[in-house]
């Protein structure tokens, strides 16, 4: 199924929450929406339900217009933050409900309610109510219960929030596994760009009353269109310069540009921490290397981060090295660092 979204715009109040917003999204794609907190994305997943009523746009489900179809009778099933189970119903009941409202007759839901049981695995937990269950099985249930009318497209309004570190990758790899054997169409909101970048074949990134970027994990990190989008997923490192004839002139060095075909003029030139490296040494073949001053070491899990700053960096550096002797390294001390030119992306300098 199909969802395609045009010119969408909704004000609460006179204050404008979404504009003109346009949006594709292909069968049985999974798709994240991220953005600050109150950039808009639970307004659009409601939008789709049919929860919220909008001042001008189309939504269409395949080629069909579902735009003033009630909610009940869109082929789409949304799970909410706060879960939504009926606390005095049993778990059997609570899968059951959207099934009676769909007259599903009774053998016919019990096939689907014991088979959803097994898929969320949940097996054996049909009698218990749902105060009795853990948050990550009430999730579960949750899912289970959305899945049950067999929905062409699933709204998850961060569905894995509340539940720790281990219990989110659970449901994640769950969520995932249901995608891919059911191809189903989703659309998740998240705060967690990992997740985001783990689990969805392409992100759209929501800001000033619409998507202001929209495209797979890579895109978003590597090619970013925008400073906006390029700081959203963190780990900017930033050298001012000047693009001339596909060439890049910055401190003292240049740098063929390949890949961006940009009209002349000054940008930023972007690499991520993963392309910057501590050299020990001036060597020949390590083509941009600068000598930066040490402003932090940061001793993180799996690695060590060292801020470094130049003057002709934009903001100091971030490296990481797994070199634990850098632990030893004094703030204002000298290092040499250099990056890999391979890696690199041009940004609009504003
Ligand atoms: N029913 C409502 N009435 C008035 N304003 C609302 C209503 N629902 C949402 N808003 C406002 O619309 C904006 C977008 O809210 P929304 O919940 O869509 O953001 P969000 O991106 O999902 O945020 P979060 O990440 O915090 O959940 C916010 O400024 C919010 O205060």
């Amino acid at each position: 199924m199909s969802l395609s979204i045009t010119n969408l715009s909704l004000s609460f109040d006179h204050e404008c929450v979404l504009e003109n917003l346009s949006l594709k999204i292909q069968s049985g794609e999974f798709l994240s929406l991220l953005g600050e907190s109150g950039s808009g994305k639970t307004t659009l997943l409601k939008s789709i339900a049919g929860l919220l009523d909008f001042q001008s746009g189309h939504i269409q489900l395949n080629d069909q217009d579902i735009t003033h179809w009630e909610p009940n009778k869109r082929p789409i099933s949304y799970v909410f933050q706060d879960l939504r189970l009926f606390p005095h119903l049993t778990v059997y009941e609570n899968i059951a409900f959207p099934l009676k409202m769909h007259k599903v007759n009774k053998t016919e839901a019990d096939r689907r309610i014991f088979q959803l049981l097994d898929d969320v695995q949940m097996t054996g937990f049909e009698n218990r109510h749902i105060s009795e269950l853990s948050g990550g099985q009430q999730q579960r249930i949750a899912l289970a219960r959305a899945l049950a009318i067999d929905p062409q497209l699933l709204l998850l309004d961060e569905p894995f929030s509340g539940l720790d570190e281990s219990l989110r990758k659970e449901m994640g790899q769950l969520i995932k596994k249901l995608h891919e054997e059911k191809e189903l169409t989703i659309i998740m909101v998240t705060h967690d760009k990992r997740e985001a970048i783990e689990l969805s074949s392409r992100m759209a990134l929501l800001y000033n009353n619409g998507i202001h970027q929209i495209g797979s994990a890579f895109e978003m990190i590597y090619q970013p269109e925008s400073r906006y989008t390029s700081q959203f997923f963190g780990g900017e490192n930033l050298i001012s310069g000047e693009l001339r004839n596909q060439v890049f002139y910055y401190a003292d060095q240049e740098l063929a540009i390949g890949e961006q075909n940009l009209p002349d003029g000054d940008y930023l030139l972007m690499v991520r921490p993963i392309h910057v490296s501590i050299s020990d040494d001036k060597k020949k073949e390590e083509v941009p290397v600068f000598t930066a001053q040490i402003k932090e070491v940061l001793f993180k899990t799996d690695y060590i981060e060292i801020e470094a700053d130049h003057p002709d960096f934009y903001e100091p550096w971030s490296v990481h090295t797994r070199n634990h002797d850098f632990l030893e390294k004094e703030k204002n001390e000298i290092i040499l660092i250099t990056f890999n030119p391979e890696y690199i992306w041009l940004l609009e300098r504003k």
